[in-house]
């Protein structure tokens, strides 16, 4: 079979899609994939380092104000429908799924023209721009949230979860530790703000880490690549203790959750998959900054059933920083809650789901 996906700007659209990848790989040596991304999203350098074969188009996104700038997203889009479709034909393509971004919207739109089976996937409780414009268009709608449903036509509608919550299962959280230079004998909180770094989040990092210095725990700061520099920058003046590690990336990062027992991150769907995948209790930071503020949607999902704890940005210092991990780490009744509570929301065969999803919309096509 052969298979188009298509999914970036973000790590959260990407690595669902990766993770549907070595899905279908495991089971089966007669698919063949091609990613169709963009150059400047973080997808041309994660899809490239995993030898998956990659083609870009050039798109931007929609501004929400009027501009000029949208009547030029409009020509990008109607040339990346034709780049796409000269791909499409030429790779000559089963079936096509995106995974979110807007560089979905062209392709996957090519896709539904060229009559090609099609399917989104939607990480969120609340759908992003992309995904709604192409819900008309698709065959079939995966989504992670059963809230999610209600914003897509009923009869494409399907809860498979998220791929990467399968992925980030059965992983040696020893290894981990070990890679970026933990200990295995302290607790681990793993602080991370989404795939590209969250500004806030490491102004609160840096103002609690001699703080953290003197904990009985440790801590895996990782800034985002392109905050890293300014990071290291403070780090020097303040001093950096022995008990936290800083990186600017983590590229294992199902090895590291493995051995992780607190994360503090950000509140993107597709962390929360993995989150409450492995049962992993969190503080969680949503990002302001998106679409129908849906970050704080998805982290309130979890907060709900005690998984998570909710801590706003607007409230967000380096002192209530501390507190909450400490209020968490010290209180081993709390701790176990917490992991029984994120276990229970998780879809740990999500992508299975997908991938079962896709084969039967591919067959049921075609034997029409
Ligand atoms: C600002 C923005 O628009 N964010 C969106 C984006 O977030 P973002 O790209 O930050 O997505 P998520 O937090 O959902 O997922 C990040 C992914 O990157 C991985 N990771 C992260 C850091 C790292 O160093 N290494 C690493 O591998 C995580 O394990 C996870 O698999 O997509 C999500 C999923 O649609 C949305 O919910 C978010 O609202």
């Amino acid at each position: 079979m052969k298979i188009v996906v298509s999914g970036g700007g973000t790590g959260g659209h990407i690595y669902p899609a990766l993770a549907l990848i070595r899905e279908i790989q495991k089971d089966t040596k007669d698919a063949e994939f091609l990613y169709i991304g963009t150059e400047k999203g973080l997808e041309s350098k994660l899809v490239t380092r995993e030898n998956i074969p990659f083609k870009s188009i050039h798109i931007t996104g929609f501004k929400r104000k009027i501009s000029i700038e949208n009547v030029k997203t409009i020509l990008r889009f109607f040339k990346g429908v034709r780049d796409s479709k000269k791909m499409l034909k030429d790779f000559k393509a089963d079936v096509v799924i995106g995974t979110g971004g807007y560089v979905c919207g062209p392709v996957v739109y090519a896709a539904a023209k060229l009559g090609i089976p099609t399917i989104i996937h939607e990480q969120n409780s609340v759908p992003g721009l992309t995904n709604k414009f192409l819900s008309k268009y698709v065959d079939k709608i995966a989504v992670c949230f059963d809230e999610a449903k209600k914003f897509f036509p009923q009869e494409k509608v399907v809860l498979t979860g998220n791929p990467r919550a399968s992925e980030v299962l059965g992983n040696d959280g020893i290894k981990g530790r070990l890679s970026v230079g933990l200990k295995t004998n302290l607790p681990v909180v793993l602080i991370v703000g989404g795939s590209r770094g969250a500004r806030p989040i490491n102004e609160a990092v840096l103002k609690s880490l001699t703080e953290l210095g003197r904990k009985p725990y440790q801590v895996l700061y990782v800034t985002g690549d392109v905050h890293f520099e300014e990071v290291q920058k403070e780090v020097e003046l303040i001093g950096n203790p022995e008990n936290v590690i800083i990186k600017p990336f983590i590229h294992n990062m199902p090895e590291i959750l493995a051995g992780t027992d607190l994360t503090i991150a950000r509140a993107g769907a597709t962390t929360l998959a993995e989150l409450t995948s492995l049962g992993i209790p969190s503080i969680l930071i949503p990002s302001p900054y998106v679409t129908n503020n849906h970050q704080e949607k998805n982290a309130r999902s979890l907060s709900d059933h005690g998984a998570a704890e909710l801590l706003l940005e607007k409230e967000l210092t380096g002192k209530k920083l501390i507190e909450h991990m400490d209020q968490i780490l010290m209180d081993d009744l709390k701790l176990n809650e917490m992991k029984k509570a994120a276990k229970k929301l998780g879809i740990p065969d999500a992508a299975n789901r997908l991938y079962h999803l896709m084969e039967k919309l591919v067959n049921s096509i075609g034997s029409k």
